[in-house]
């Protein structure tokens, strides 16, 4: 496990380009392996998720070149041995539970435990999941923490209204239903930028998706897809963290590639710490010394909010960025996380700081801001933007703090450090 050093409190200043987005990234990995054909991917980011797909993928005999400077990455699966397979998914990442449909489309049958967990926000449940595969025509058996899977011959289309919007679930869904028999329709799907990314995607291998971007999603399976070449879109997450970071500490940072038509809310979220975000072109903007201070709502006595909730809502991601900006704002403000019942178990790592958080209840906190705080050694929860959040608020206080097991960064964000440094931060990995 390696710890950041930071001796902070210095205005971070520059241009940054925003790599690949990893969720869209992996689904995408993962739906090449609805076909025999070449596929090339562009902007592939070096993330350590990436890195473990691509370790499986090639255990199981399938051919990965990747250039890891130029972002370019050939995957070929015809040569991809089923029996290889000893019932491991890449652990420690949830992306992995978005093999079930591909891996079940070639293996008809296959063994694993039920490992998909990624970031520690909570449970992390297989149902949805489990429900789809099961709805579409495979068979699901469990023994304790053991699932068997099994589908004879191809899904079968079929509608489908689960509980509520998860990512992969959606993912997994459109996966299973692109190569089915009969026409399948998704209502309450998920339809954040990195979904449309996947659909955009598979529509582009030959599949059959209409009503990309909403909650209801009809695919007509069809017999094969082809391959191709596509580009990975740029990390919103990662464009917001810079933007974040430009300021928290007081500095101007430019971040190219963002697509300005997901930041509308996302614009209106900074605007309530007081942040003004530009955009020229594809260019998002932060600019230098803003004063942090939580906009007063028009309507009185109403404490003022941001929640976090599937697309397109604020980011539940995104949401640990804004509560450092909280920490680091006049005002008091809550934080309101709809998706996960774990989103908040870092902010006793945060008083350390000595910011002061009051947690409501597992999806709700208040940030009272602006108080003194002083560097600190802190322990970094497995939640990629709760490292950042704690690292952005070290980054902003004089002196020198730790984050230490930090490395779960790595995850989504390609060189870190070294961006970090482009910028003017005194920052180590250690
Ligand atoms: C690889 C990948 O793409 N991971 C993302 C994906 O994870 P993932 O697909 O696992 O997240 P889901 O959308 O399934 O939601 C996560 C959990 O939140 C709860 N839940 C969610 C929505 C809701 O309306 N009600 C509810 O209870 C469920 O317990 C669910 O298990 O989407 C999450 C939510 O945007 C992101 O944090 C993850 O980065
Ligand atoms: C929660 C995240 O990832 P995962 O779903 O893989 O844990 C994330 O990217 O912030």
């Amino acid at each position: 496990m390696a710890d950041l050093i930071i001796h902070g409190g210095k205005p971070l200043s520059g241009t940054i380009t925003p790599s690949g987005n990893k969720n869209s990234v992996l689904p995408i990995l993962c739906a090449t392996l609805l076909t025999d054909a070449r596929v090339t991917l562009r902007n592939v980011p070096l993330i350590t998720d990436v890195e473990k797909l691509v370790a499986f993928f090639t255990e199981q005999g399938s051919a990965v070149t990747w250039d890891r400077a130029a972002g370019t990455m050939t995957l070929d699966h015809s040569t991809f041995d089923a029996r290889r397979l000893n019932g491991e998914l890449p652990a420690g990442m949830r992306s992995a539970v978005l093999l079930f449909a591909p891996l079940l489309q070639r293996m008809k049958k296959f063994a694993l435990p039920a490992n998909a967990k990624g970031c520690s926000l909570g449970i992390r449940e297989l149902d949805p999941h489990l429900e789809i595969l099961e709805k579409l025509g495979a068979k699901v058996a469990t023994h304790r923490d053991d699932l068997t899977l099994t589908l004879k011959g191809r899904f079968q289309g079929a509608r489908h209204w689960p509980d509520y919007m998860s990512v992969t679930a959606t993912e997994n869904f459109v996966m299973a239903a692109v190569l089915a028999e009969g026409q399948s329709v998704l209502l309450n799907a998920a339809s954040e930028p990195h979904v449309q990314d996947m659909c955009a995607v598979l529509a582009a291998m030959g599949a059959k998706i209409a009503g990309l971007g909403t909650s209801q999603l009809t695919v007509t399976g069809v017999a094969k897809l082809k391959g191709g070449t596509f580009t990975i879109n740029s990390d919103h997450h990662e464009i917001v963290t810079f933007l974040a970071l430009g300021a928290i500490t007081g500095g101007e940072i430019r971040v190219k590639n963002s697509l300005p038509h997901h930041f509308d809310l996302i614009t209106r979220s900074f605007a309530k710490l007081g942040v003004k975000i530009e955009h020229d072109g594809d260019t998002a903007i932060v600019r230098k010394r803003q004063k942090l201070v939580v906009e007063e709502p028009f309507t009185s006595n109403l404490l003022p909010k941001i929640e976090a909730a599937p697309w397109p809502y604020f980011p539940v991601d995104l949401l640990p960025c804004m509560i450092a900006l909280g920490v680091r704002s006049e005002g008091a403000v809550m934080f309101w996380n709809k998706v996960y019942e774990g989103g908040f178990t870092w902010m006793s790592e945060l008083a350390k700081f000595g910011a002061h958080v009051v947690v409501s209840d597992p999806h709700r906190i208040t940030v009272f801001g602006a108080k003194p705080l002083r560097p600190s050694t802190v322990e970094a929860p497995y939640i990629i933007r709760a490292a950042v959040a704690l690292y952005m608020v070290a980054a902003s206080i004089p002196g020198k703090s730790v984050v230490k097991n930090a490395d779960t960064i790595k995850r989504a964000h390609p060189n870190f450090v070294e961006n970090l440094r482009s910028l003017g931060a005194d920052v180590e990995w250690k």
